[in-house]
């Protein structure tokens, strides 16, 4: 009797998080029926129940975590319980039921495409060797924006086909340029699909009826068919072509298909799982870096003082050459920190990718039920007044005498996350951000068109569905810069 005793007790004085209050089948839904963003909303929130609170929405329990010490319990402590993702809808549908890396569950199948997309394309090995592909394409960038005779360009659409250029030559080979247009246009379609709060996703056991509803299901076919289509045209091209590609460099559907032919792998490849990896690669690496060399430009056009800066060193770094190599651009150490600066206070997944736990289990003390969907709020750690000094202003300095990096070792600084599912694109990424964002400084100065009222009027508004990005476009005027020998 007292075992009995003792255990019911242990059982109820589980302690829970603390969150809003909830309404009966919708929980506490109404509590994001504003405009804010919802990382803004949870930051307001956090402020009111604490950096570790619960939130029910619709069927779904969230917890957030707001603070570095409840972002190493989710990403550190507890991260082989939290290292699944939730399945969202859109995921399912036009991502082959999940079978990409990003939302993948956790597991075997999960580790094998890690590793295999780790080694044969996002290494920094193989990262040096694709340089040319980075070289070629920034190259082509610079062309492009001179030929604009002063009339304003629109960076973000330019980033946004540079970042998808360099992904998809890597990932497809040179021969994709009719197929990545109609991939490029299906896929801007297929983000706006994937917010973390779809009303689908927050009412699990109606999402197919609420889809039908909302006309998303439909959408999400087309999609799912659009760009099974273009899989399958670039696929085949691969196979037709064979093990015989000669002397060119193994892109990733060669990767891919070598793989899959041989036939090692504990869990086999289908050739669903070949387009879902290729998909979620292409989904990963487009938005997230073009999104903030948007957010670069634009801090670096409110300060006038911090942009001159950044051009000096790389055009120092210029002096006398005609192209750079990857060593100067990796030497080009204050625009890294203008990166990493950016990336505190504009964050493309301010929430990351959200995590699900696979059994019920603790954060701090707090209980946390199974299936509960867990965030990290990196927006507003990045603008915790307690972590970083004046954070709304935009210093890059304040990263010269820390030791912070974008490993995921210290929480106070996660742009691409943490534990066993961090950003495995951190290298690639940097590569491409830095090339393409160098070039652009070194080759031009850029104003504001005057229609947009000048330096202090630069609209900073920002969107998030998935990723966050500028609201409006950002056009400039490209200014040629006499380059002195
Ligand atoms: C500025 C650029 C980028 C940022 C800020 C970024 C950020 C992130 C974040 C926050 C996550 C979730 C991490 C977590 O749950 O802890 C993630 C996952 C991922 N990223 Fe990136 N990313 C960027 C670029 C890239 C690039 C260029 C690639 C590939 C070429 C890439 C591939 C991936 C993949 C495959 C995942 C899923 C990993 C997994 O679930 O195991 N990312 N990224």
């Amino acid at each position: 009797l007292p075992i009995i005793f003792f255990h019911g007790q242990t059982k109820n004085t589980k302690q829970l998080l603390p969150g809003p209050w909830k309404l009966p089948f919708l929980g506490s839904i109404h509590q994001l029926l504003t405009r804010e963003q919802t990382h803004h909303r949870f930051h307001r929130l956090s402020k009111q129940y604490g950096d570790l609170f619960s939130i029910k929405l619709g069927g779904v329990d969230f917890v957030v975590a707001s603070s570095p010490c409840s972002a190493r319990a989710v990403l550190n402590t507890q991260d082989h319980v939290l290292a699944s993702r939730p399945t969202l809808l859109a995921v399912e549908v036009i991502g082959y039921n999940s079978g990409g890396i990003g939302f993948s569950p956790y597991g075997q199948y999960w580790r094998q495409l890690r590793k295999i997309c780790t080694q044969e394309l996002l290494s920094s090995r193989k990262v040096k060797a694709l340089g040319f592909i980075r070289y070629e394409e920034g190259e082509r960038l610079v062309e492009k924006i001179g030929s604009a005779g002063g009339a304003p360009v629109n960076l973000t659409e330019m980033f946004m086909a540079v970042s998808n250029i360099q992904i998809t030559r890597t990932a497809f080979g040179k021969e994709c340029g009719r197929s990545r247009g109609r991939f490029l246009s299906a896929m801007k379609e297929t983000l706006k699909l994937l917010p973390m709060l779809r009303v689908a996703d927050l009412f699990p056991s109606m999402s197919f009826l609420i889809s039908c509803l909302d006309g998303s299901s439909f959408q999400m076919k087309r999609l799912r068919r659009e760009m099974d289509a273009v899989l399958d045209e670039i696929i085949e091209e691969h196979v037709m072509r064979g093990e015989d590609g000669g002397e060119m460099e193994e892109d990733l559907v060669d990767v891919l298909l070598r793989i899959q032919r041989k036939g090692e792998l504990q869990v086999p490849l289908t050739m669903d799982n070949v387009k879902a990896v290729i998909l979620d690669m292409l989904v990963a690496a487009t938005e997230t870096t073009s999104n903030t060399m948007c957010w670069v430009m634009s801090e670096l056009m409110r300060h006038p003082n911090i942009m001159s800066k950044t051009q000096l060193e790389i055009r120092e770094a210029f002096r006398g050459k005609t192209r750079l190599e990857d060593n100067d651009i990796s030497g080009l150490r204050y625009l890294h920190l203008v990166i990493m600066e950016t990336l505190r206070m504009h964050p493309p997944l301010p929430l990351l990718l959200p995590r699900t736990c696979s059994e019920a289990t603790e954060l701090l003390g707090f209980h946390i039920p199974a299936k509960a969907r867990v965030v990290v709020n990196v927006w507003a750690i990045g603008r915790d007044p307690m972590i970083w000094k004046d954070p709304e202003s935009f210093w890059p300095e304040r990263f010269e005498e820390n030791s912070r990096d974008f490993k995921g070792n210290n929480y106070e600084y996660i742009p691409f996350g943490s534990g066993r599912r961090v950003c495995p694109g951190i290298t690639f990424a940097m590569a491409g951000m830095e090339l393409f964002l160098g070039l652009l400084l070194n080759h031009f100065d850029w104003k504001i068109p005057a229609c947009d009222g000048g330096l202090e009027e630069l609209d900073m508004e920002e969107e998030f569905d998935g990723t966050t990005r500028r609201k409006k476009d950002l056009c400039l005027i490209a200014v040629p810069h006499e380059i002195l020998g």
